[in-house]
């Protein structure tokens, strides 16, 4: 069933001051169906971030439309859960207070939304530091403390914007591991930004692989490989090979 639709969506982003214009994605059609994990792979500057950001609510298409759970999306809403490359976290207050951070806005009992924030502090592996600040932990602990925050809110969907972009091989190999790990339990949709073609096949159900500006989605592939996947195997290798075709540039027509 589809959780996110996006129909015949094209953005320009118009700047008044330089008289100037960006066609940043035109004529968009992508479906998210419930449970899958999406990622959008595409080179620096084909729009993903545009698309997520759409799907969040930060921004509006210029046509077509956006909608997540069957209502047109307007503005950001506690259905749709957000992970950033970096983990925007308050550095005054301790990890679970971080994770809690929604729960706070709310109000109520303090060992209560202590005790909900750390199933999701234990479920990506802090347990022990719920009581560190952020500039005590790593960037790969700083990024479990957003992914915490982000799943605590039961979102319908998480939408995940490069968030191992700046971490080292080896944290992020561990994080993928530990995402995966996650969605396969908790399950729910995520939508994962990516211009890693071996993270887009790590992780996802299925890949959509955008063209340079205007953003175009230029195929929609189901990956369909066994869990947890192996990077050597010859069926990876296989689509590999196919994303990398499609991230090539597109030829230009010749002219005599
Ligand atoms: N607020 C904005 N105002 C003007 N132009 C913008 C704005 N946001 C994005 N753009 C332009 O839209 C295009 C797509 O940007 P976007 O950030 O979505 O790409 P991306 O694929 O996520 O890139 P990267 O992988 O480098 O983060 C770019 O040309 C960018 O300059």
């Amino acid at each position: 069933m589809a959780v996110i639709k996006i129909i015949d969506v094209s953005k320009v982003f118009s700047d008044a001051r330089r008289k100037t214009s960006t066609t940043a994605l035109a004529n968009i059609d992508l479906t998210v169906d419930r449970n899958e994990f999406l990622c959008l792979l595409g080179p620096s500057g084909c729009g993903k971030s545009t698309v997520l950001n759409m799907i969040a609510g930060f921004d509006r298409p210029t046509t077509g439309t956006v909608s997540v759970g069957g209502g047109i999306v307007t503005a950001p809403g506690s259905d749709r859960g957000m992970v950033f490359q970096q983990p925007t976290l308050m550095p005054w207050l301790p990890v679970w207070e971080n994770v809690a951070f929604y729960l706070n806005l709310r109000g109520g009992d303090s060992a209560e939304r202590r005790r909900v924030a750390q199933r999701y502090i234990d479920m990506v592996g802090l347990g022990g530091f719920e009581n560190h600040f952020p500039s005590e932990l790593s960037g790969g602990m700083n990024q479990r403390v957003g992914i915490a925050r982000a799943l605590l809110m039961n979102p319908e969907v998480i939408l995940m914007d490069e968030p191992f972009g700046a971490l080292d091989e080896q944290t992020k190999m561990d994080m993928q591991e530990e995402l995966v790990k996650i969605w396969q339990k908790n399950r729910g949709t995520i939508v994962f930004v990516t211009h890693s073609i071996d993270e887009s096949l790590m992780l996802g159900t299925h890949v959509a692989v955008m063209s340079a500006r205007p953003g175009r989605i230029r195929e929609l592939i189901e990956i369909d490989l066994p869990r947890p996947r192996d990077p050597t195997s010859r069926q990876f290798n296989d689509y590999k090979r196919h994303l990398l075709s499609l991230l090539r540039p597109e030829p230009v027509a010749a002219t005599s």
